[in-house]
């Protein structure tokens, strides 16, 4: 799927979360969301996902099915599975869509096969957030939305996640916000960097790494640090 936003604006009160930001996300790449705390990327998150809505712009995709059959979303905190064991979670979410993928074959792709009967609760980070990941592709997205899906995990089990991540996003548009710039040069075939709800960098990785001669990470603090320097 191809996502494009337009001039998308979101207040509150007086406040610009997200001040006039138009991008197109290129279909089934993985797109890294970068910028600092508060920068803005949950906020547009949210509205692609359909969970909030902005004061004004507008946002447009292609698709096959109707959108919210064709999209997978794991938002920063789903302890609300705590009481369900990982079997369970998946068979109740798939039941919500009419098109679904044969679970036990996702189970395997997603390797949590072994968790199904343990309780979400007593699974550790990094599985938590493949279970996670799981349930977001019980309809077979092709557009996926991940919330820092590596934040709070150890180097290990974010070099997991990104493996699991990659091995299942080939045909999908996926989107995915960081904090870990060594992570999104790596793994994310295209960026957009937010600063203070605006887009302050945007583009293919590669092309912006190249012409800049520095890490993403050195690039990052640049942007913005700058600020900070010249107060
Ligand atoms: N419901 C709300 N009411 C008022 N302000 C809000 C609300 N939600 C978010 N904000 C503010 O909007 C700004 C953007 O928040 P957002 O959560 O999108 O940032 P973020 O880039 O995801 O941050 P982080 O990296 O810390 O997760 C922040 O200043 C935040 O305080």
């Amino acid at each position: 799927m191809k996502v494009i936003a337009k001039n998308i604006t979101k207040k509150y009160d007086d406040f610009f979360a997200l001040n006039n930001i138009s991008f197109e996300l290129p279909e089934n790449k993985i797109i890294g969301l970068i910028g600092h705390n508060g920068s803005g990327k949950t906020t547009i998150l949210e509205i692609m996902a359909g969970l909030k809505k902005s004061d004004m712009g507008s946002l447009s995709y292609t698709q096959n099915r109707k959108f919210k059959a064709d999209l997978g979303v794991v938002l920063q905190d789903n302890e609300f599975y705590s009481d369900a064991k990982v079997g369970e979670l998946l068979s109740l979410f798939a039941s919500f869509y009419p098109q679904n993928v044969d679970i036990l074959q996702l189970e395997k792709k997603t390797k949590i096969d072994k968790f199904r009967n343990e309780f979400y609760r007593n699974l550790s980070g990094g599985m938590k957030q493949r279970v996670n990941i799981a349930i977001a592709l019980v309809n077979n997205p092709s557009f996926l939305i991940l919330d820092e899906p590596t934040t709070g995990l150890d180097p290990l089990a974010r070099r997991d996640l990104w493996k699991l991540i990659n091995s299942v996003t080939e045909k999908t548009t996926t989107v995915i916000s960081s904090h870990y710039m060594d992570e999104v040069e790596k793994n994310c075939d295209y960026l957009i960097m937010l600063k203070n709800g605006s887009i302050v960098l945007k583009g293919y990785t590669k092309d912006i790494v190249n012409s800049n001669s520095m890490s993403l990470d050195e690039l990052y603090i640049q942007i913005n640090e700058s600020e900070e320097e010249s107060k």
